[in-house]
């Protein structure tokens, strides 16, 4: 196929016998920032849960790296260099801040080792200041920031955020979307969702837009932004 790190072909998708996806197709390129955006239960959750292979697609296909990954399972796909974060976050709650980091480590599928610990704490003050404490005695934010440290630790080529803002303070939104544009300008590719379209098409290059598990909208978030009729149809805002 092409360039694109991760490239998914008329992807279809279950959960029993309700089929939530019909027929996706995206390519996410090296370095590329994608919103995906959508009302309540029309399936961005199911689609990145599908494109790691955390559940199995019931047709279609899914390349990572130049590689067919169709089929495999999610530890093989995020070996070949994706980070996610999923919604409701991750971290190990009886591990310390720092064991939780140390144990994600690893050098990225070319070797690099961008981010190291210092780096991820120099990113993220406050879990610096929290290292000896349990993952569980966090507060929600914090929880969400080491979910994200952990992420960048395995020095990822695409990031995947899914609602990594939800149930946070603004103060902790703010920062939460500050790491999200530092991430973006460090050339690591993303995909990110979020409640707050505004935001996401502020940080992408590309949105892409679900309704019933259908992708109806593909477009320069820039300009998707100043789309008002098209908002108000697909995101009713
Ligand atoms: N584990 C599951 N079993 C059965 N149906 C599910 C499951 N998870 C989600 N669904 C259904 O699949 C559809 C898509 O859900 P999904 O969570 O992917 O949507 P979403 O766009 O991420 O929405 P939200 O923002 O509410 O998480 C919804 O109709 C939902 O009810």
């Amino acid at each position: 196929m092409s360039t694109a790190f991760l490239q998914a072909r008329d992807l279809h998708a279950h959960y029993g016998q309700s089929h939530i996806l019909h027929g996706i197709s995206l390519a996410i390129a090296p370095g590329e920032a994608v919103g995906l955006l959508g009302r309540n239960g029309m399936g961005k959750t199911t689609l990145i849960r599908t494109l790691i292979g955390q559940l199995r697609a019931s047709a279609g296909q899914i390349q990572v790296a130049g590689r067919d990954m169709s089929g495999q399972p999610p530890e093989k796909i995020v070996r070949l260099g994706i980070g996610y974060v999923p919604e409701g976050r991750g971290v190990f709650p009886n591990l310390s801040v720092r064991e939780n980091l140390v144990m994600a480590a690893r050098p990225g599928t070319r070797g690099q080792v961008d981010w190291t610990f210092e780096r991820v704490l120099e990113t993220f003050p406050r879990l610096a200041e929290r290292l000896g404490n349990g993952g569980g005695q966090l507060s929600g934010g914090e929880q969400q920031m080491l979910a994200i440290g952990r992420a960048l630790m395995t020095n990822p080529d695409l990031l995947i955020l899914d609602e990594a803002t939800e149930g946070l303070a603004p103060l902790v939104v703010a920062e939460i979307w500050r790491v999200i544009g530092l991430v973006r300008r460090t050339g690591i590719a993303s995909l990110v969702v979020d409640r707050d379209f505004r935001k996401v098409l502020a940080h992408t290059d590309r949105a892409l837009v679900l309704e019933k598990g259908r992708l109806v909208l593909e477009g320069v978030s820039e300009t998707l932004s100043a789309d008002e009729a098209a908002l108000h149809r697909y995101l009713g805002v």
